[in-house]
């Protein structure tokens, strides 16, 4: 196989164990390049994110990591995250199991998509989120009105801090921490949940990806749109959020590691 690793450059020891991890690689014949910031940091010579291409990219780093990997990547290659993170959830391998892992597969690897939601702002594309979108307010303790469009019905307004716009992925990510439902990524749907709704009661919304979503932000103070935590756009006032299913999903192995399993394991005493 041609495999990409991608280390977590503020740590020392997770560079070194990706510089090994190259070696026993190379020692069962895959073909293995660096990611540039990676192999600046090991003194050589890389390839950027947007140029990765091949059979797999291996990040060994924590959420973040794979989520800018994902991010970074112009054609989305399958991703196996290798844990030197806090929590993981989206990198199933530990450290200490890697080795077994490659050495019993040469290039049968098993791949899941999993749905990214496509991002328009006024009608021009601004990118495609794994986990989600939010939108916040630049003003800390000031709300934002939202109005919900579902196939062009005003499905609900509402003042709150802000609102993210979800990926069954990154239901078990900020999507959760505000309150939502933990969604089976075999689902697809657009999972809707407001950051401290200001009403006596307001439900995060699950909806299909089969129907037309639209976001307008009906007020006229500054806010800005998050995806995952990676790119920060400013928007306009007023401004339209389309939100589709993006045709271009992220890619991961599969390690056998049940999905509900890792709820409960990773999620459960944070
Ligand atoms: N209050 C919150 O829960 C909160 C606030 C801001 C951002 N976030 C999340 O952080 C993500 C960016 O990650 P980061 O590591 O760069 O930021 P970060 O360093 O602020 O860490 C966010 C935490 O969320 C966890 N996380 C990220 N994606 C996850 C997923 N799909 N399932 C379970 N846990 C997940 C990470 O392990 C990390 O512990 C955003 O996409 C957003 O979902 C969460
Ligand atoms: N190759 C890279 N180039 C630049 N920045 C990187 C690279 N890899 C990781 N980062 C950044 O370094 C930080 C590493 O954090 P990461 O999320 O991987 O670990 P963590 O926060 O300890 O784990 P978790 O997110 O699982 O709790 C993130 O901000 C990530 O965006």
């Amino acid at each position: 196989m041609k495999i990409v690793l991608v280390s977590r450059l503020d740590d020392p020891e997770a560079l070194d164990y990706t510089a090994s991890l190259a070696r026993d690689l190379e020692s069962l014949g895959h073909g293995v390049a660096l990611e540039a910031g990676t192999a600046r940091h090991l003194g050589r010579e890389g390839i950027p994110f947007e140029e990765i291409a091949g059979d797999l990219v291996v990040v060994v780093g924590g959420d973040g990591s794979v989520l800018l990997t994902v991010h970074q990547m112009k054609k989305q290659v399958p991703v196996l995250g290798i844990n030197w993170g806090e929590v993981g959830f989206l990198a199933d391998l530990e450290p200490d199991e890697a080795r077994a892992f490659f050495a019993g597969r040469k290039d049968n690897l098993q791949v899941e998509p999993r749905m990214r939601i496509s991002l328009s702002v006024d009608g021009t594309w601004i990118g495609d989120a794994l986990n989600e979108a939010v939108v916040v307010t630049d003003r800390p303790a000031k709300m934002l009105r939202f109005c919900v469009w579902v196939d062009g019905t005003s499905a609900e307004r509402f003042r709150a801090d802000g609102l993210l716009i979800s990926t069954p992925t990154g239901s078990t990510a900020y999507a959760m921490s505000a309150g939502g439902p933990i969604v089976d990524p075999q689902i697809e749907g657009f999972l809707l949940v407001p950051l401290a709704p200001y009403m006596l009661s307001s439900r995060p919304h699950l909806i299909s990806t089969r129907r037309n979503l639209e976001i307008a932000l009906e007020t006229e103070k500054p806010a800005h749109l998050v995806i995952d935590g990676q790119s920060t756009f400013e928007l306009e006032r007023e401004a339209t959020i389309t939100v589709k299913m993006s045709e271009d999903p992220a890619l991961f192995v599969a390690t056998g590691k049940p999905f509900f399993e890792k709820v409960n394991h990773k999620l459960r005493n944070l």
